[in-house]
C-alpha cells in the first residue's frame, strides 16, 4: 500500500504558535503512554503495513544510510477509543537491523514505544515537525480520507548503536477533535 511519496518534506524544530500543538508535537515522553492516559486505557495499535522496502530519500538522510537503502517499514494507526488518532511510520535500515538483535518485525499489535522506552539504552534525537498536505501525502499512502487540509507530523530518531529507528507520527483529525471535545 505504501507508495513512494514526495520526499520534499521540510522538517524543522520551530515551535508553533499554538501551545496545545507544541505540547503534543515536541513532548519527549512516550506517545503511547500519553495516548493510553488520554484514552483512559482504551488504546490499541493497528498495523497497516510492514515489510522490507526501499527507504525514502529523507528517511535515508535522517538515518545516515546510503540513498536507496532498503529497510524495514512499519506503518500503524495508534488508536484511542477505537478511533485512529495517529498514523505512524517507523523505519530502520536493513544493514543496521542485521547488526542488532532488535526484531522490529515481531511487534504486531504491541507498541514500538514499549520497547524503545523500556530499554534505557535508546537515545532520542531531536524532534522535528512538518505540516503534511495532500499534495505531499497522496491518499494512496494514508489509508484514510483525511478531511484536514494539513496534518501536523513529527519525527525523531531513536538510537542504540548500531541501530537507528526513525519514527514519524502524523496526528489525525480525530485526535484533535477528541482533545477539543474533552478539555483536559
Ligand atoms: C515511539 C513510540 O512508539 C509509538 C508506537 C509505534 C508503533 O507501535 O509502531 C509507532 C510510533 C510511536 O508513536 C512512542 O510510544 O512514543
Amino acid at each position: 500500500m505504501s507508495t513512494p511519496i514526495n520526499t520534499a518534506l521540510t522538517w524543522h524544530s520551530q515551535p508553533q504558535s499554538e501551545p496545545l500543538v507544541n505540547d503534543w508535537l515536541f513532548n519527549q515522553d512516550s506517545l503511547t503512554q500519553r495516548l493510553i492516559q488520554l484514552s483512559h486505557n482504551n488504546f490499541s495499535v493497528l498495523p497497516l503495513n510492514e515489510g522490507w522496502q526501499r527507504l525514502r530519500a529523507d528517511e535515508c538522510a535522517a538515518l545516515g544510510c546510503p540513498e536507496q537503502s532498503s529497510g524495514w517499514v512499519r506503518e500503524v494507526f495508534l488508536r484511542g477509543k477505537q478511533q485512529p488518532w495517529v498514523y505512524a511510520r517507523s523505519v530502520a535500515s536493513q544493514a543496521s537491523l542485521q547488526e542488532s538483535d532488535f526484531d522490529l518485525a515481531c511487534l504486531g499489535t504491541r507498541s514500538l514505544g514499549e520497547l524503545l522506552f523500556s530499554d534505557q539504552a535508546f537515545e532520542r534525537g531531536v524532534i522535528e515537525i512538518c505540516q503534511l498536505t495532500p499534495k505531499i501525502l497522496p491518499d494512496t499512502l494514508l489509508p484514510f480520507t483525511s478531511d484536514a487540509s494539513t496534518l501536523w507530523a513529527r519525527r525523531s530518531c531513536f538510537s542504540k548503536e548500531p541501530l537507528k529507528i526513525l519514527v514519524a507520527e502524523a496526528f489525525l483529525p480525530a485526535f484533535w477533535q477528541h482533545l477539543a471535545t474533552h478539555k483536559h
